[in-house]
């Protein structure tokens, strides 16, 4: 660095340095003016008439003011940039996390979220056009500096900041206090003895970018992204997208750092802004109204640190697991599983169980397709019979009603049932006035024949309740006669044994009347046939009342099919797929697996049951007559749903949940945004029912944005080029291969292999080892994060122990981090079984037992090592109890026994 580049560098520390005790004095100001003022003084609005839920968003917002002026008393600014303009003119803009205050020194500070933020993700030399206050401003970024702000001893001082000049750089200055002053601090003089003895440079100015040692167990603090990244991060809330790039490529960073934009009404453009304001729901307002999936507990524990450095408060209602958010929609919003084990009638999850046939758990979109387009046939079919029936009865329900209702038919049949059902909303004012009739008239019937059994024996009503408790009945054979009468549609309720007999009786004689007026047998296994036996010819109705009975009731049945059309589209997916299930095990199709109970649904069977309600649920959300009449009674159930929608919903390492999951957390975003975000690597799915392919994602969200990143930020060139090579040995997709930033100096060294490694004690010997040498190279006075990945959960403790007994003398200690729940505190070694790691990063990984992992999983024994290998920033060491699988035979070369 020439000596002029060298005063230009102090000469801008002293201006930061500056700038920093302005910017945090200017924010104490506006915090202390507001605690003697109340915390509203940041609010300028008269809030008198704006009602209850408009004050409430004004203090949230003076709320995130206050956070927002605390935040840059401690971190004042992460960036300065210099950028020529148009016109010639240079300006220079310091750059906070997150909020902003005004300069009396005329310094401009913008948040990175703002549009002039983006300067800050740029690299030198790069050109941009910014709208700025609704004008087209261009500019050419000259210089650009990253600070990462520490106040101590009374004053400020940015550590590792990087710098990049127009004609030097990019240059890494360990701190700008000791470039000011021309040496390290006295208290570092031990730390610069050791660097000197190591021969590193010992001034505080380094060229290049340094590799940060990974010292805790959270995603990385990451403020400024990099341009690619900043592009994906802004894009319109409205979008639907999928980033895709290789392991480290700061997929789930960018995730978060858009969440946190998106969350900011003040970052919003204008379009945005009306659209949330559209949408804001007291409830639930925008701020809260966000979902972000993970495939693992653990993974949520690592991000959590991240979103509240974005100042997002991320409850365990925020970020989940999909197998949470499914039960508690399954369960309690939509009512597909039973709730408790005295219910009857819905599903039970049986999660371990696979029923489908593992080629359709690879690729399920096909096996969906069809139960789709049979629920449409289904719904379609009892519309047409249906009509059928009313057109034989004409005379009792009138010429003009079934014309009508062809017409309709003609257009359901064309396959528009959506407009069908759009008509026949229109039709309900004559349709249920006409069935409310009918019904009375052969209620009155039917009660008329129970009146007469309990006139000849008074304790008839008893006898009939103890046999009907005697008997088995089966579901199936009744089902026939579900739109028979409505009691299906009311809730079930606590009855006695008398009540229970007299609905039984009472459905029963419908059933046998509704048959006996088409002239049909009686199912002998259904409760009618058994009822109808019990009764004897004695009490049971005349044949030419049963008759006209059944005549009313045929028409009953062939109204009802009409009435609440659109809302069994819904209500009736789990019905359409028991009958889709058990017509394709009769056709062998699809199914393999033994389905003990046909209430029995494993997971993939449930995910499918959900997405069709979902999907079912938004079409007729989207159509305009629902949405007019959307407070209306007859759409609560619809509403429902809706209050279960998200504006945006997240889903980090998108490539293990399968289509149908992707497709179901789609389904759960608003209609209004469909803002979906998602995150991924194909190569990376460690899930026999992930995702695999592009189709795929396109199948699951139609209109899904694939954006791909490639710059490695976790790993050192030793590793990623070892990660490139297994990928290629493993048959993965090479163009998912990434590289190192420019500039960047980490060699980092090779990955270090123990073969005929003998049980778990001779394993730990080799650990300790390799474990002294890391902390002895990394050197920074506390162990980086090293995690150790067994194959099996039981073998995380005995792993663990085995440590333990070697590492005490050494005053370390290792963690078992059991059944993927926790993440270890401090500095601790940290032993996990392999399944449990996606999207963690460590210093340091070791792969206990690779060839016993590959005999035990030989589908997905190469990409749990790429998962595995990927997790390590620096130093990858692997461990086989006999010898390398002969797949990694060629990779032998590249590994070492040690590293010292
Ligand atoms: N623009 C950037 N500049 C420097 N470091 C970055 C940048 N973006 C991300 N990183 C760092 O890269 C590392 C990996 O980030 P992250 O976990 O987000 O990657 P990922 O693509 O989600 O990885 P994986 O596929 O393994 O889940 C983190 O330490 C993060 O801080």
């Amino acid at each position: 660095m020439t000596d002029q580049a060298n005063e230009y560098l102090k000469a801008v520390s002293s201006e930061t340095l500056a700038n920093f005790k302005a910017i945090a004095a200017a924010a104490q100001e506006r915090l202390d003016a507001a605690r003697t003022s109340g915390a509203d003084a940041f609010i300028h609005t008269n809030t008198f008439n704006s009602g209850v839920a408009a004050s409430k968003k004004l203090s949230a917002i003076s709320a995130t003011n206050v956070t927002g002026y605390r935040e840059l008393t401690r971190e004042p600014a992460i960036c300065r940039v210099q950028a020529l303009d148009e016109e010639g003119e240079r300006h220079t803009y310091y750059i906070a996390r997150k909020s902003t205050v005004a300069l009396h020194n005329g310094s401009k500070l913008a948040s990175y979220g703002s549009v002039v933020g983006r300067l800050a993700s740029l690299t030198v030399g790069t050109e941009i056009t910014l709208q700025i206050a609704g004008k087209s401003r261009h500019f050419e970024l000259l210089e650009n500096i990253k600070y990462q702000p520490r106040f101590k001893d009374g004053a400020w001082d940015s550590l590792n900041t990087t710098v990049q000049g127009e004609d030097f750089g990019p240059l890494t200055v360990e701190s700008l206090q000791a470039l000011l002053r021309g040496r390290l601090e006295e208290a570092d003089a031990e730390a610069l003895l050791d660097a000197l003895l190591q021969g590193s440079p010992s001034d505080t100015v380094l060229e290049g970018l340094r590799h940060e040692v990974r010292r805790s167990m959270a995603l990385r603090d990451q403020p400024i992204l990099d341009r690619f990244q900043d592009e994906i991060f802004r894009l319109p809330l409205d979008s639907q997208l999928l980033i895709l790039g290789p392991p480290g490529t700061g997929k789930t960073t960018t995730l978060i750092r858009r969440l946190g934009q998106k969350l900011d009404r003040a970052l919003l453009t204008p379009e945005e802004t009306s659209l949330v304001e559209r949408i804001d729901h007291p409830q639930q307002p925008h701020e809260q109204s966000w979902v972000m999936f993970t495939p693992t507990d653990l993974l949520k524990h690592f991000v959590k640190e991240a979103f509240s450095r974005e100042q997002v408060p991320a409850s365990d209602a925020r970020i989940k697991t999909w197998e949470t958010q499914r039960g508690e929609l399954a369960r309690n919003t939509l009512g597909i599983l039973q709730q408790s084990s005295s219910e009857t009638g819905r599903f039970v999850l049986k999660a371990s169980s696979h029923h489908l046939r593992p080629a359709v758990e690879q690729a399920p979109t096909q096996w969906f397709d069809a139960l789709h387009a049979f629920h449409k046939q289904r719904l379609l079919g009892q519309l047409q019979q249906g009509l059928t029936i009313l057109v034989q009865l004409h005379h009792v329900v009138g010429a003009d009603l079934v014309r009508s209702l062809v017409d309709i038919m003609a257009t359901a049949e064309g396959g528009d049932l959506m407009a069908a059902y759009r008509a026949l909303d229109g039709l309900e004012s004559q349709l249920i006035p006409l069935l409310k009739s009918l019904k009375e008239e052969s209620d009155q019937s039917v009660r008329k024949g129970l009146i007469r059994s309990l006139n000849q024996d008074r304790d008839f009503v008893d006898q009939l309740a103890a046999f009907i408790d005697s008997l088995q009945v089966d579901d199936e054979a009744d089902a026939d006669g579900e739109f028979d009468d409505d009691a299906g549609d009311e809730p079930e309720q606590q009855q006695t044994s008398s009540q229970k007999a007299v609905q039984v009786y009472n459905r029963s004689i419908r059933t046998l009347a509704r048959l006996t007026f088409l002239k049909r047998s009686v199912p002998k296994t259904s409760a009618a046939a058994k009822i109808r036996d019990w009764l004897g010819k004695s009490r049971l109705p005349l044949k030419d009342e049963l008759h006209s009975i059944g005549e009313s009731i045929a028409a009953q049945n062939g109204l009802r099919r009409f009435v609440n059309a659109s809302r069994r589209s819904v209500s009736e997916v789990p019905a359409s797929y028991r009958q889709f299930r058990r017509e394709a095990v009769k056709a062998n199709q699809w199914y393999d697996g033994q389905i003990q109970h046909p209430r029995h649904l494993d997971a993939m069977e449930l995910d499918a049951v959900l997405l069709l309600t979902l999907r079912t649920a938004r079409e007729l959300m989207a159509q305009p007559f629902v949405a007019r009449n959307r407070t209306e009674p007859r759409f609560a159930f619809l509403q429902t749903i809706r209050d279960r929608l998200y504006n945006q919903v997240l889903v980090d390492e998108a490539t293990d949940f399968s289509p149908l999951q992707l497709a179901c957390m789609a389904s759960l975003t608003r209609l209004e945004t469909n803002a979906f975000f998602a995150c991924g690597d194909f190569n990376q799915r460690i899930t026999q029912w992930g995702t695999r392919t592009h189709d795929q994602a396109l199948w699951a969200v139609s209109r899904i944005d694939t954006r791909p990143i490639t710059t490695v930020y976790r790993q050192s060139q030793r590793l990623n080029a070892f990660s490139a090579k297994l990928l290629e040995i493993l048959g993965g997709d090479l163009d998912c291969r990434g590289q190192l930033p420019e500039h960047l100096h980490h060699t980092g060294v090779s990955p270090s292999l123990l073969e005929d490694a003998g049980d778990f004690q001779d394993v730990a010997i080799w650990l300790v080892e390799r474990i002294q040498e890391v902390e002895k190279i990394v050197n920074i006075g506390e162990l980086p994060t090293i995690a150790v990945l067994v194959n099996a959960e039981e073998q995380v403790k005995p792993m663990a122990e085995s440590l333990n007994h070697l590492l005490e003398d050494i005053n370390l200690r290792a963690v078992a981090c059991a059944d993927g729940q926790s993440l270890g505190v401090g500095s601790d070694v940290r032993v996990f079984s392999v399944e449990h790691i996606k999207g963690l990063e460590f210093e340091a990984v070791f792969f206990v037992g690779i060839d016993d992992l590959a005999q035990q999983w030989p589908d997905l024994f190469g990409r749990f090592l790429y998962v595995g290998a990927t997790r390590a920033a620096t130093y990858l060491g692997l461990t086989c109890r006999a010898k390398l699988p002969p797949a990694l035979e060629s990779m032998r070369a590249e590994l070492v026994s040690a590293w010292s």
